[in-house]
């Protein structure tokens, strides 16, 4: 069995991928994250303060006939970006891409950051990280994914995210033309609950690799590629207008720059972002200035290969192999 899901930049910038999931008997149709970053599947509900929930499709799981309370479960998550978000745990059927995981554990919010509330187009997350960092109390629970691998043709995901096109969340197999080069593998670590990995080295503009490596983590749910600052002063080294802007908090350029592509080395092969997917977006509209999608992760503390680094490939979350692939596309 397999599964095949649309998914959609939400804004003009790819500021995150809309995915529809189905909850429930009758079918409630939310729009959700998919996120590779964290292991949670949480939604917008009927038990979301109504000022917060306003604006977003919720899940209400009196209506749904499969519906069931997990009893004394709660749960509470902070990610990366300072938003957060907790409540309590029900189970029901959830479906992807044509694929249902009859009880799956379905977090309903009772409180959502301010982050939240303002993003009206997603009404949650669904977490495809490893069951490891799933923040269910007292006893933690599987990711939507972890339910269905051992049903799936193979117990694999991939990701083709797309700049302000359709792209795709394929459950069970490999749709291999969706890539334009080999698909490179490398070993996954998932100890911390995300898709950790080692690039082996990096170039801009189409230089030969270097063999200074980077470890950071495979993230869906994570905007930019966020490397550390030696890696990002190389490569606006060759921007001539970029500078650091305080009030954007990243480095912004002139948007009429011509961007050198950046490249790095995983699993044998070699992905190349184009410059035209690091310039993300004018600061604001009409500027003619504009915010890197490459900035530092020095204040995170762990480099994230988000969207704009998905965007160039198709990505294989393999767990069965507890590997990653990587091919250009
Ligand atoms: N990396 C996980 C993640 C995804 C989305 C969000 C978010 C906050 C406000 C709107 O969206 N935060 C964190």
């Amino acid at each position: 069995q397999t599964g095949s899901a649309n998914t959609n930049p939400s804004d003009s910038a790819d500021d995150e991928y809309i995915t529809n999931v189905s909850i429930g008997t009758p079918a409630q149709v939310l729009p959700l994250d998919f996120d590779t970053g964290s292991s949670d599947l949480w939604v917008f509900s009927s038990e979301t303060p109504k000022s917060s929930a306003s604006g977003h499709v919720t899940y209400s799981p009196s209506k749904s006939s499969t519906a069931k309370k997990l009893s004394g479960a709660s749960w509470s998550i902070t990610y990366g970006d300072h938003s957060s978000s907790s409540g309590d745990v029900y189970t029901d059927k959830v479906t992807v891409g044509g694929f249902s995981v009859s009880s799956q554990a379905v977090e309903s919010a009772t409180k959502v950051s301010t982050q939240f509330v303002q993003d009206t187009v997603i009404s949650g997350l669904l977490g495809l990280g490893f069951d490891v960092g799933n923040t269910v109390k007292p006893r933690a629970q599987k990711t939507w994914f972890s339910n269905a691998a051992n049903s799936l043709a193979q117990p694999l995901f991939t990701a083709d995210l797309k700049h302000q096109q359709t792209g795709s969340y394929n459950f069970g197999f490999i749709d291999t033309t969706l890539a334009k080069g080999p698909i490179g593998y490398t070993p996954a670590d998932g100890s911390e609950g995300y898709w950790g990995f080692t690039a082996t080295g990096y170039s801009v503009g189409g230089a030969k690799l270097n063999r200074n490596s980077i470890t950071g983590i495979a993230d869906t749910g994570t905007t930019l590629l966020l490397l550390d600052d030696d890696v990002v002063n190389a490569y606006y080294n060759n921007v001539e207008s970029a500078q650091y802007d305080d009030s954007q908090q990243g480095v912004v350029f002139d948007c009429s720059e011509d961007l050198p592509s950046f490249s790095f080395g995983v699993g044998g092969t070699t992905i190349t972002i184009p410059g035209s997917l690091i310039n993300l977006t004018p600061v604001s509209d009409g500027s003619s200035t504009c915010f890197g999608g490459l900035q530092s992760s020095a204040d995170i503390g762990i480099n994230i290969f988000g969207d704009v680094a998905l965007k160039a490939a198709l990505v294989v979350f393999d767990l069965g192999n507890e590997r990653l692939g990587w091919a250009q596309k």
